[in-house]
């Protein structure tokens, strides 16, 4: 149980101020797909506001109109009346249909960056903080646009089209309402802006540490339970909650009081043109310039109170942004290319160097080895000598420090990760079963395989006689990281996937982990067959002698000695 989430950064020794500068831009580049619709909807935005200014300016130059007994049309208030309604509709339709577009684009690229360097240090992040950036810290981001950009760059063109109402209602009147404009729509937000510096990311930090919190709690409600460990790891979760909640409940403060703050400044702007309306304090302006004014202040000046909270949520939408960047930057893949498969499936380790941080010491050092087409050998090793480690390196899932690693002759950077990957199928020490049925576990999307030989492979893996006895068979929903079966079970299935794939090298990273010795043994001598024709790699911490190798790697100080069998 940590206290708080570790918080990665990569920028260096610049201030936060431009760290958070790059990463909105970083932020905006990624929405560059977007840009037409978040722009359009910038324009009917600013359009709603013109049709609601036109509509109250019409009002109130028609009520003036009846008092003094002139009288005037009422198109262009029908107009500007329909016209709002029907701006505003497809304003708030647009902004938001761009920006959950923009948003999912973020995900996307989010998620591809995240599975581009998942083996590569970011096995290091917690789980819930990296769910967290994922989830909450995106949906933050919506603010950005529409809470925040919209009605700014709105304010922005507003003002030179309410000064012009107002100047005709007098100098004084104008400049004072623009003053008082201005202030909400600029001042109050950089103050805003400028608070939520300090306190913008306490949110995110403590939804953040809640879910990791409570994810270890869910997770782990096995082994607390036999500890005895619910209550301190419930109390975390509380403890926890309700430091989110204080968060919440500071900002929701700041927010009323600059709400409450905004409401006054607003008002004494419909005050100020008043004033010059009845005369007090300014010239009297003629009644229908004075009340058109009035008008267009009381709605002009009410659409901008809001903005001083959006300045309050800059500092998190920030924050956000910095903490999306940071994990993205992390841990950036390896290079791909776009070489020719070559003919060979021989591998090569070249004089490899290999960390898995900087500050971690080095796993591997000017390690050479080949894996010969077709040849199966057994990789052993204490633990933590490196054995999956070097797995990793070969699916790419980590780069060297130094040093290639060639199939068939050719560097594997240079090759398309989705050829590599059909050349050589892993299973992990830790492979992953999904909360979906036995089938889907098994076909992860593919679609050319028969039940036949998904039996076949259950059968190779030795499981086919447990799933037959379920009442659902393949359709048996296995739950969230195989949770409805055994260890072994799972393992199993795992690597019944692992011998659907058609790849000519496997790499199987402890097969027989959670097998009672019996079992291992038969798993094995099937192992040996269904493997027949490829070439293997077999790490293990020890042999049961059935194995069928042509050779043994012994892992030690980041070297390979190899034994003949
Ligand atoms: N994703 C990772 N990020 C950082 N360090 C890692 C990561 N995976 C492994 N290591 C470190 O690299 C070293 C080698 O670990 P590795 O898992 O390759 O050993 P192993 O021989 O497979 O061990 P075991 O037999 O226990 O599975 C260890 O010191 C480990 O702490």
């Amino acid at each position: 149980m940590s206290n708080s989430v570790p918080e990665v950064s990569t920028f260096g020794t610049s201030t936060p101020e431009s760290h958070s500068a790059t990463a909105l831009s970083r932020i905006l580049h990624v929405w560059r797909p977007q840009r037409s619709r978040l722009i359009t909807g910038l324009i009917l935005a600013e359009l709603a506001v013109c049709a609601g200014l036109a509509l109250m300016g019409q009002a109130g130059g028609r009520i003036a109109g009846a008092a003094i007994g002139v009288s005037a049309g009422y198109l262009l208030l029908r107009l500007s009346g329909i016209g709002q309604i029907v701006l505003r509709y497809s304003e708030r339709l647009y902004t938001h249909d761009a920006m959950f577009r923009a948003l999912a684009d973020l995900r996307v690229w989010f998620y591809r960056k995240l599975a581009g360097g998942a083996a590569a240090g970011l096995g290091f992040q917690r789980s819930g903080d990296l769910l967290s950036r994922l989830v909450s810290d995106v949906q933050t981001l919506d603010n950005l646009y529409l809470r925040i950009l919209v009605p700014l760059v709105s304010a922005g063109l507003t003002l030179p089209i309410v000064l012009l109402v107002w100047f005709r209602a007098g100098v004084g009147a104008g400049l004072t309402a623009g003053a008082l404009f201005a202030v909400l729509a600029f001042v109050l937000p950089l103050m805003g802006a400028r608070l939520s510096r300090r306190f913008g990311p306490d949110i995110l930090k403590a939804e953040a540490d809640l879910r990791v919190a409570a994810l270890d709690l869910t997770s782990g409600l096995r082994e607390a339970r036999a500890f005895g460990a619910e209550d301190v790891l419930a109390a975390a979760v509380t403890s926890r909650q309700e430091t989110l909640f204080r968060a919440q409940r500071r900002q929701q403060i700041r927010m009323a009081l600059m709400q409450g703050f905004a409401g006054f400044v607003a008002k004494a702007g419909v005050v100020v043109i008043l004033c010059a309306t009845a005369g007090i304090l300014f010239p009297r302006t003629p009644v229908i310039a004075g009340l058109t004014a009035l008008f267009v202040a009381i709605t002009a000046l009410e659409g901008v109170t809001s903005l001083g909270r959006a300045g309050l949520l800059s500092g998190q939408v920030a924050h956000a942004a910095r903490r999306i960047v940071e994990v993205a930057d992390h841990a950036p893949p390896a290079p791909e290319g776009t070489a020719p498969l070559p003919a060979s499936r021989e591998l090569q380790l070249e004089n490899v160097t290999f960390r898995w941080a900087p500050d971690r010491a080095p796993v591997f050092h000017n390690l050479t080895l080949t894996l010969r087409q077709g040849e199966r050998v057994a990789l052993i090793g204490h633990s933590g000598a490196g054995k999956s480690s070097l797995a990793a390196l070969l699916l790419k899932a980590a780069s060297p420090e130094r040093g290639k690693i060639l199939l068939g002759g050719t560097d594997i950077t240079t090759l398309r990760d989705d050829d590599l990957r059909r050349q050589i199928a892993w299973l992990s020490q830790a492979s992953h079963l999904f909360d979906d049925t036995i089938r889907g576990n098994l076909l992860l999307g593919r679609t050319d395989l028969s039940d036949k030989e998904l039996w076949s492979a259950l059968e190779q893996a030795r499981i086919a006689n447990v799933i037959r006895d379920l009442p659902d068979g393949l359709d048996t929903w296995i739950g969230e990281g195989g949770s409805k079966l055994s260890g072994g079970q799972g393992r199993r299935i795992a690597l019944a996937r692992v011998l659907l794939s058609d790849a000519p090298i496997l790499v199987l990273d402890e097969p027989a982990t959670g097998l009672d010795a019996e079992t291992e043994r038969a798993f094995l001598e099937t192992l040996n067959v269904a493997t027949e024709g490829r070439s293997v790699l077999l790490i293990a911490h020890r042999l049961t002698g059935v194995e069928k190798l042509d050779r043994i790697w012994r892992l030690e100080d980041g070297q390979v000695i190899s034994i003949a069998c």
